[in-house]
């Protein structure tokens, strides 16, 4: 038999050494033969998957050209996770309703820190004696914690501090306007204070149990991993963990979720049992505990340690509390209002996508939501080189407060350092530049509250303590940055926001959707 009639003749040359080398062995048998040729076949095929794969990253890339890409930027605590449920809740809603339960982890995770918060503060307080105490006596008296206030000087390089420190220390401390008022009048031979004393004892001996819960909690959600440089707590969510969640419980309710009653009240599920069975518990937990939460909450003690600025609770923690039925109820679901409100720290980047509309268009936005800790903005870099559209987050309301990585930066400062190296950067030169100017609602509340901006900031001056003066100085820095560091005379689009509030964000991004769709019409030669 002439087998080698049927081998597929050679495109290369008898001298040429590939051909040489590829030639079959000379005595070749028929079974090394076939696995031979079986060998080749199979090599072929890997190669034509290889070719084929490499042609859709190509088209895909091809594709991803076209794609928006946007950015968004700030320190953490900023409101950039906020702004993208924004984004979600109004081109991709089916995906928020979808993850709508699995906001029930990070909001009950909420309430249990703020919790906790309140009762170690407490137990500080308790250790206080009578005489010195301010809250029974109803002094004015410095808070711990002091910190220099701070002055906007006039010299934003990329690398120094755009705040310097002033030299006065200033108490944090407003003088309270509420009286402490007992509940009920202490019993013969009990002081006020020993009869607020028994009753926290006894609250925190009732909210013990669920406040180990906190740890299980933070655990999961954290992955199990710890982060470095994620700040105060450092309990964060990397992307998808939503899906992951959903995920886990579909799987939950195919199968029944057959051990449900095998975790008791006080053995918390373990990480295997899945993210339900934890859940589940800490939710039966606030159930019971919703009274005993709420007694602590409207202590006259909680009231007067906050009224004084001595326990300070994080920004979320009141919108949370104030609603305690509704959230500690059994069928509890999250409102929208409430996934806008929750906190968890971003770690590394999560990227969104949305097809969106526009004048006839369609056209898919990858939104690209950071970490803001300090150690997480390496992790940016690598998305600047193809960016289109950056939006900077600048928590306006931060006057008062220090970076959680480093209680000496004041945040404002460390904003406009931020900001600073994102206008100079050359990688960013081209890039579509939006400022959202955020926290305006709480802004607002400070001011009405009395607080003094010049008491942090000493180059605020004596300027009116209003809220349009406090706006019009800290935009004004924020200008003069980017004004100082525009090469590339490009503009600067800039909008005073709450992203917590839909409706204006919603009109808000419209907005800033029209104008970088406008200018990406035009890198892309379009119109
Ligand atoms: N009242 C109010 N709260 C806001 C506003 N923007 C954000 N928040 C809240 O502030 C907290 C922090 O917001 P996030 O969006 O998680 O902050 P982030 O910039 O993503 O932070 P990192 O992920 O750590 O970088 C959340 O509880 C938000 O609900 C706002 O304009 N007003
Ligand atoms: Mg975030």
């Amino acid at each position: 038999m002439l087998r080698a009639q049927h081998r597929t003749p050679s495109i290369y040359s008898q001298d040429d050494p590939l051909t040489l080398a590829l030639r079959p062995p000379p005595q070749e048998t028929d079974a090394e033969r076939r696995a031979r040729l079986q060998r080749e076949a199979n090599a072929k095929r890997i190669s034509e998957k290889i070719d084929e794969e490499l042609r859709q990253e190509r088209e895909k890339l091809k594709k991803r050209k076209s794609d928006v890409k946007l950015l968004l930027l700030g320190q953490s605590e900023s409101g950039k996770s906020t702004l993208q449920k924004q984004f979600q809740l109004m081109y991709s809603p089916g995906s928020l309703e979808s993850e709508r339960i699995s906001w029930r982890i990070v909001i009950y995770f909420n309430v249990l820190r703020s919790v906790k918060q309140i009762l170690s503060t407490l137990e500080v307080w308790g250790d206080i004696d009578d005489e010195n105490d301010p809250l029974l006596q109803e002094e004015d008296s410095p808070v711990p914690g002091l910190r220099t206030p701070v002055s906007i000087a006039n010299q934003p390089s990329p690398t120094a501090s755009l705040l310097t420190p002033g030299s006065r220390r200033t108490s944090q401390t407003t003088r309270s306007s509420h009286t402490v008022v007992a509940e009920s009048s202490p019993k013969a031979g009990e002081t006020t204070k020993e009869k607020y004393k028994a009753e926290i004892s006894y609250l925190r001996i009732r909210l013990t149990l669920l406040l180990g819960a906190e740890e299980h909690l933070a655990h999961r959600l954290n992955g199990g991993v710890p982060a470095a440089g994620s700040g105060k707590g450092g309990v964060y969510v990397r992307s998808g963990w939503q899906a992951r969640a959903v995920e886990n419980s579909s799987l939950k309710a195919q199968w029944g979720d057959k051990d449900r009653g095998g975790s008791g009240r006080g053995s918390f599920a373990t990480e295997d049992e899945g993210m339900d069975d934890l859940v589940e518990d800490v939710a039966t937990m606030l159930d019971y505990s919703e009274k005993d939460i709420q007694q602590l909450w409207s202590h006259p003690i909680v009231k007067s340690l906050i009224a004084t600025r001595k326990l300070r609770l994080e920004e979320w923690s009141e919108f949370f509390l104030n609603d305690l039925v509704r959230i500690t109820s059994r069928n509890y679901v999250p409102s929208t209002d409430d996934i806008l409100h929750a906190r968890i720290q971003t770690m590394g980047v999560a990227e969104h996508f949305f097809d969106v509309n526009i004048h006839g268009k369609a056209v898919t936005w990858h939104l690209f939501d950071v970490g803001g800790a300090r150690g997480q903005r390496h992790s940016w870099v690598p998305y600047f080189d193809d960016a289109n559209a950056i939006i900077f987050v600048a928590p306006i309301s931060a006057f008062d407060q220090y970076l959680d990585e480093d209680s000496r930066t004041n945040r404002i400062d460390d904003s406009l350092q931020l900001f600073t190296q994102i206008c100079s950067n050359p990688l960013l030169k081209n890039v579509h530049l939006v400022l959202f100017l955020n926290k305006i609602d709480l802004l607002k509340k400070k001011i009405d509250k009395g607080m003094k901006v010049q008491r942090y900031i000493t180059s605020f001056g004596n300027r009116p303590n209003d809220f349009e003066s406090v706006v019009n100085y800290f935009r004004a820095h924020f200008l003069q940055v980017h004004r100082r560091n525009n090469e590339n005379k490009r503009v600067l689009y800039t909008h005073l926001t709450s992203v917590v509030d839909t409706k204006t964000t919603q009109s808000i991004i419209g907005n800033v959707r029209d104008s970088i769709f406008r200018g990406y019409l035009q890198s892309a030669a379009l119109v």
